[in-house]
């Protein structure tokens, strides 16, 4: 199925088209997931809520260095790359530009500052640029991986 939404330009003319085009059925898929320090707690929590889903030997996890390492104490399993203030953040806009990423879970904190701000809003960019889903709270994470999640093949 093939979406088209025309967008106005800014000098008003209707010329622009974006174009979604719904995935098959897939019978694997690869989530990235990374929070700021505020908000590990949140993603272990969601990441509870997704336990069964989340056990399917097809959804692999990779995450940033001390998000993975909650992560993992919480039982899961997940590949864990190099901490985000070291380049972790950028580790994972390489494999999003790379298209070896279904989702990207985001959980930033908007009330702390972060001295790799830069490699977060590359991460977000490399995101929109390549069309990967990202989510950045819980309440989108859960629309899209359910939606995602419904792909994968029993
Ligand atoms: O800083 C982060 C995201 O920008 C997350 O990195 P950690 O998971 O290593 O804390």
């Amino acid at each position: 199925m093939l979406i088209r939404i025309k967008q106005k330009s800014s000098s008003g003319n209707l010329q622009n088209f974006i174009t979604f085009a719904s995935k098959p059925i897939k019978d694997e898929m690869k989530i990235a997931l990374i929070a700021h320090d505020g908000k590990k707690a949140d993603m272990v929590h969601f990441l509870s809520g997704f336990r069964e889903q989340l056990n399917h030997s097809d959804i692999e996890l990779v995450a940033t260095g001390t998000t993975g390492s909650h992560i993992e104490k919480a039982g899961f399993k997940v590949q864990r790359l190099l901490s985000g203030p070291l380049g972790g953040d950028a580790q994972i806009a390489s494999m999003a530009a790379q298209k070896e990423l279904d989702m990207v879970i985001f959980f930033r904190d908007p009330l702390d500052k972060h001295p790799h701000e830069p490699d977060v809003q590359m991460l977000m960019r490399i995101c929109d640029v390549h069309n990967i889903p990202l989510a950045t709270n819980p309440a989108a994470a859960g629309l899209m991986f359910q939606q995602l999640t419904s792909r994968l093949k029993s």
